[in-house]
């Protein structure tokens, strides 16, 4: 299948899938938006899809395999991952369980710098797909691509994947950063040394260093550090306020996939023996164990050290 694909099936009816759905429609595609709660057959609508597209956060990503399963995808349909979270079961991500769970389909990642009310305000925006099978990724890339919206390709899924992932991690912390009023030299701080944590995690997971300084790493961690559009940024900046976690949650619109992304992180981390410091400090603040602003003593305290080491 070349050009752009002409049926594209949605799977979560949340910001991101609703936005996605909406791109791919305005090039022209057919587009069926599926929700949990819309009561449509979803073997009808994926039965005949050219490209099926997993827009649910991480919690959704196990129960919607399982149900894709059951129904059996026709051979040769591109399956398309663009969930940004760590599955707290199994430490994965949403392309390691998608790949073992359909072995034998084209599959591709998109991650970017993407906050979704941005998009839908049609403002420039730019993204990457990426996939082992570059013949899916330019059919994923032509499907998207648009003057508003521009697809760049890449064969590294897993590290294009874990940039998005990882860095909603740093997001909570540039909220606290900036609810603290921190300013911009320890916001400026932060970020570059956030980044380096990212690659030290997302290679140690199977990324390639280089996709990290890429749209799906780098471009990820500006546009979601600094918006607060960012339900992850949101969230960091709440608990600066002295919000309880629960509080922030239960008003939050939407998912912030970092808190979950924390836990698990922390647990990979100590099973491979990874420095964490940052993710250490927004762990411990989300678990309530420390106030925002002993978080950033923490980490200012800690021994003096090169720049460039570990
Ligand atoms: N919003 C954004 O700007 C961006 C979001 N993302 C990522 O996309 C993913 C979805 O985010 P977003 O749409 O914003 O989140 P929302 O909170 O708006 O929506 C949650 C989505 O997850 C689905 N879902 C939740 N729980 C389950 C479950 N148990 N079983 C099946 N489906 C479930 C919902 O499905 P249903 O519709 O059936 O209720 C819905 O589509 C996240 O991983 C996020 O990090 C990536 C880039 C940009
Ligand atoms: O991933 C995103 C932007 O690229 C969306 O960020 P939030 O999930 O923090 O809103």
């Amino acid at each position: 299948m070349n050009g752009k694909a002409k049926v594209v099936t949605i799977i979560g009816a949340g910001a991101w899938g609703t936005t996605l759905g909406n791109l791919a429609f305005q090039n022209r595609s057919s587009v069926y938006l599926w929700s949990r709660h819309s009561g449509e057959d979803l073997r009808s609508v994926v039965c005949t899809a050219d490209v099926v597209v997993s827009a649910v956060s991480i919690k959704g990503v196990p129960p919607t395999i399982e149900k894709l399963q059951k129904i059996g995808l026709p051979e040769g349909t591109i399956l398309l991952t663009a969930t940004k979270g760590l599955d707290p079961v199994t430490t994965k991500t949403a392309f390691h369980l998608w790949r073992e769970a359909f072995p034998n389909f084209p599959l591709v990642v998109l991650s970017g710098p993407n906050l979704s009310k941005e998009i839908d305000r049609g403002l420039p925006a730019a993204t990457v797909v990426s996939s082992y099978e570059k013949t899916a990724a330019e059919t994923v890339q032509f499907l998207f691509a648009s003057e508003k919206f521009r697809v760049y390709i890449n064969d590294d899924p897993l590290g294009t994947e874990l940039g998005g992932t990882l860095k909603n991690v740093m997001a909570i912390a540039s909220g606290v950063c900036d609810g603290l009023q921190l300013g911009t030299n320890a916001k400026s701080a932060l970020l570059t040394r956030a980044l380096p944590e990212m690659v030290r995690v997302g290679t140690a997971l199977g990324g390639r260093a280089e996709t990290f300084f890429g749209l799906s790493g780098l471009g990820d961690l500006l546009a979601t550090c600094n918006s607060p559009l960012s339900r992850n940024y949101q969230v960091g900046y709440q608990l600066s306020l002295g919000l309880s976690l629960a509080e922030i949650l239960e008003r939050l619109e939407g998912t912030a996939e970092g808190v979950n992304t924390t836990e698990v992180l922390i647990r990979i981390a100590g099973d491979k023996n990874l420095y964490v410091p940052i993710a250490v400090q927004v762990h411990r603040l989300l678990q309530g164990e420390i106030t925002p602003a002993e978080a950033v003593t923490e980490l200012m305290r800690r021994d003096l050290k090169s720049e460039f080491d570990r």
